[in-house]
């Protein structure tokens, strides 16, 4: 297929567009190849003197960010979308079913297209029908090698080994991508189908994983050194297809890995102890159809309810599982929020004027998610006394700090604990350009622009579009002033 490369051409707006639209086609079917000099349009990847740019929502490429104006008070109901974590979970283990699926509650996110490439990259059938529901056929699949350019994007992709291998007794997956948050190894998926019984590689940024006799793994038993939600997730896949019994021990009890239990329980899957530490799989020889409805996404709530108390706002947000939160609205009721249950799945929040300072520790669940750091850090820049913060699921998960600091937060970070200094200690929020670094850091630059003075500048929008379906439209409905701007580049660099 022909090239396209332009050089030493400025490009005004309509010429950008049409680039922007060539090269929102997906990756795993590119429509160029690498030409000689000048601008290469790729997929991806366009390269601007502004940098790399983003896929905007429309489907155009563009370097978007949001501006913020704080001071707003909130108010009124927020539709909480499915969760992001167990619809591309969910997504992974569509992949052990012989019959369509009719999912709902699948939110419309970056990472969600992703995985959906993903799969399709496979041979699976993926029909949106909108409104969240979606059906997937994996009937058929082609190919147990999903696309590396896509995959390489996702820490969810990797998920998928442990479908095929259950599945199909083989599969080649590219190392994944991911929040960088840190190092993220996958020794223990590795390990894991290794106990079950699967021969692994791993070469040139490949997994290679096979059954050890040609045909299906067996089952075994497995102890997670530390309860991975991935691990545990890729595992439960390839154990419910195995020949034998399967037990995890030291599993993660996740509400998103409950979730996929459950999905693959609908499917015809034998697993018990599910939401304990230890998880007893019989692998079966098929699964069926089901129609299955993802939880909805304890994180965005979370995120909602900091954004009302760093307002200091009374709102009220649905569908909600009061119980996927306890961690977090435990610590928000001792700063001073009140929290009420309006309906069965119905949540409000009613935070005091003044807050006071609280120290977490991030636990694997059910202890406080690692998920919501940032943005409680953000939180507590506003609270009154000093708070401290302990991150101990990811080495990296510190990297709002710097962003937090050029807005006036006054934040000290030794190795992995953070003291937050309040608003009566030196914390004062007031509005400048800060640049989201990765999904949660985007939440949390947010959440602070809310309650700093002025106008905030978040750059990196891509990171926040992974991961929140409609964040700044949700907020807006809120009475939040938070505009998504798109900051067109007068020239594109050459390559
Ligand atoms: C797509 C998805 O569901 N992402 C979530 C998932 O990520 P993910 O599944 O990657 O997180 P894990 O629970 O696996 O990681 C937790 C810790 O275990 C370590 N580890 C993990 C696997 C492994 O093989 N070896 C190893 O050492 C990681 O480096 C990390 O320090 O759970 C995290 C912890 O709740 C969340 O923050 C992520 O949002
Ligand atoms: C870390 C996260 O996602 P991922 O594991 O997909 O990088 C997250 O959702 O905060």
């Amino acid at each position: 297929m022909q090239g396209w490369t332009v050089s030493d051409i400025k490009l005004n707006r309509d010429h950008f567009r049409m680039l922007l639209l060539v090269s929102s086609a997906s990756p795993c079917h590119p429509l160029q190849s690498k030409g000689h000099h000048g601008l290469v349009v790729s997929p991806s990847e366009i390269k601007t003197d502004n940098g790399i740019l983003g896929r905007g929502r429309s489907g155009l490429l563009t370097t978007e960010y949001l501006e913020v104006f704080g001071g707003n008070r909130l108010s009124g109901h927020v539709k909480i979308s499915g969760a992001k974590n167990s619809a591309l979970a969910v997504l992974a283990g569509a992949l052990c079913s012989e019959q369509e699926l009719s999912l709902q509650m699948i939110p419309d996110l970056r990472d969600i297209h992703r995985m959906v490439e993903v799969l399709q990259s496979l041979g699976v059938k993926v029909k949106r029908l909108g409104a969240g529901n979606v059906t997937v056929d994996a009937s058929d699949i082609i190919s147990v090698e999903p696309c590396s350019e896509v995959a390489g994007k996702l820490r969810a992709s990797f998920f998928v080994i442990g479908a095929l291998v259950g599945r199909k007794g083989k599969a080649v997956v590219p190392l994944p991508g991911g929040c960088d948050i840190g190092a993220r190894p996958i020794d223990l998926h590795v390990r894991g189908l290794q106990a079950l019984g699967a021969h692994v590689d791993i070469m040139q940024g490949k997994v290679y994983a096979r059954a050890l006799n040609g045909k299906r793994i067996t089952g075994g038993r497995f102890h997670l050194d530390f309860p991975s939600v991935g691990a545990t997730e890729t595992l439960m896949m390839a154990a419910s297809l195995a020949d034998g019994e399967t037990v995890l021990s030291n599993a993660a009890q996740e509400p998103e890995v409950v979730d996929l239990a459950q999905f693959l329980i609908a499917c015809g899957a034998k697993i018990t102890g599910v939401g304990t530490s230890t998880l007893i799989i019989q692998g079966v020889k098929k699964l069926h159809g089901t129609e299955y409805r993802i939880i909805p996404d304890r994180i965005e709530t979370g995120t909602f309810l900091i954004a009302a108390a760093i307002t200091r706002s009374s709102i009220s947000m649905s569908p909600v599982i009061p119980s996927h939160l306890a961690a977090v609205t435990g610590k928000l009721q001792r700063m001073g929020c009140k929290l009420r249950q309006t309906s069965s799945d119905g949540l409000l929040i009613s935070p005091s004027r003044c807050l006071f300072s609280t120290s977490i520790t991030t636990r694997p669940h059910p202890g406080f998610p690692t998920d919501l750091q940032p943005q409680f850090m953000a939180l507590m820049t506003s609270c009154e006394g000093r708070s401290v913060i302990e991150e101990t699921i990811f080495e990296g998960r510190m990297r709002h700090v710097e962003e937090l600091r050029k807005l006036g937060g006054k934040v000290v970070v030794n190795e992995n604990v953070a003291v937050v200094y309040g608003r009566d200690q030196g914390s004062s929020l007031s509005g400048v350009s800060v640049t989201a670094t990765d999904l949660r850091a985007g939440a949390a630059l947010v959440l602070a622009g809310l309650g700093a003075v002025g106008s905030t500048q978040i750059q990196g929008v891509k990171h926040i579009d992974r991961g929140y379906e409609l964040f700044d439209h949700k907020l807006r409905l809120l009475g939040a002033s938070v505009e998504r701007r798109a900051s067109l580049p007068v020239e594109l660099m050459t390559v």
